[in-house]
């Protein structure tokens, strides 16, 4: 369960502070939550907030239980995190390094660890790609990687901002139903309104604020309704 309580970002401005985001309160506890509405309205400072990436100014967060704030480590350690642009997260020379780099803290083994890894990747079709240059992936095989990365580290919930707006049509099917299959808690910013549909829930955000918050079709019917024709 992911829990906002009253809060407000606040950032220094070149005269005044911004507020990107103003009294948000939410719990989110359905598998699939939506957060979709236009450029520049707080998404992606909304669901940062969930691994502690934004600091709230006031108001907390919690994730089941554990007050990002507080328990940074503990919560990050739950929560994955999947960006727009895979190559942000792929650090490590290699597709089966890089699996490998999310298996340290929990297979102490090296050997033990390749192994997992490569098992890792051919779940996800990429075991034939173990030892290529991640860039050398496409855009597409690079975000299943990503996802993959973040998958071995077990988290309980997994935060994707925009993970598809980069990709072409297969690829972001692919990378969509990879994340909709997921045992895990799903929290997606998208711009993709039919994706944004099939989850169970959907924040409209707008100006730092929640403009609306229920049925993931309803969600997206207000946030069409909102944009002039
Ligand atoms: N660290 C920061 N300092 C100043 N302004 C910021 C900072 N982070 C975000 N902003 C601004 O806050 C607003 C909200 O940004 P955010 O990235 O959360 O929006 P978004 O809804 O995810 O937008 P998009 O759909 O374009 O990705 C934007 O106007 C952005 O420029």
């Amino acid at each position: 369960m992911i829990r906002f309580d009253d809060v407000t970002v606040r950032v220094p401005g070149p005269e005044d502070d911004i507020t990107l985001l103003e009294g948000v309160s939410a719990e989110l506890d359905e598998r699939r939550v939506a957060v979709i509405g236009g450029n520049g309205g707080g998404k992606s400072t909304l669901v940062r907030l969930i691994n502690g990436l934004v600091e709230a100014s006031s108001g907390s967060v919690t994730v089941d239980g554990l007050d990002v704030a507080k328990d940074a480590s503990a919560v990050r350690r739950r929560v994955g995190f999947v960006f727009t642009n895979p190559t942000s997260q792929l650090v490590m020379p290699t597709v089966a390094e890089d699996v490998a780099l999310s298996l340290r803290r929990t297979i102490k083994d090296r050997r033990r660890r390749t192994a997992r890894a490569l098992e890792i990747l051919e779940e996800f079709g990429l075991a034939h790609r173990a030892d290529t240059s991640v860039h050398a992936l496409s855009g597409g095989q690079q975000q299943l990687l990503a996802l993959a990365g973040v998958l071995a580290c077990e988290p309980s919930v997994v935060v994707a901002d925009e993970p598809t707006t980069l990709l072409d049509l297969r690829n972001s099917r692919l990378v969509a139903d990879r994340l909709f299959a997921l045992e895990q808690q799903l929290v997606l910013v998208t711009h993709d309104l039919e994706l944004a549909a099939r989850c169970d829930r959907a924040l409209v955000v707008e100006s730092g604020r929640i403009a609306f918050d229920g049925p993931a079709p309803e969600a997206v019917e207000h946030y069409r309704a909102s944009v002039p024709a």
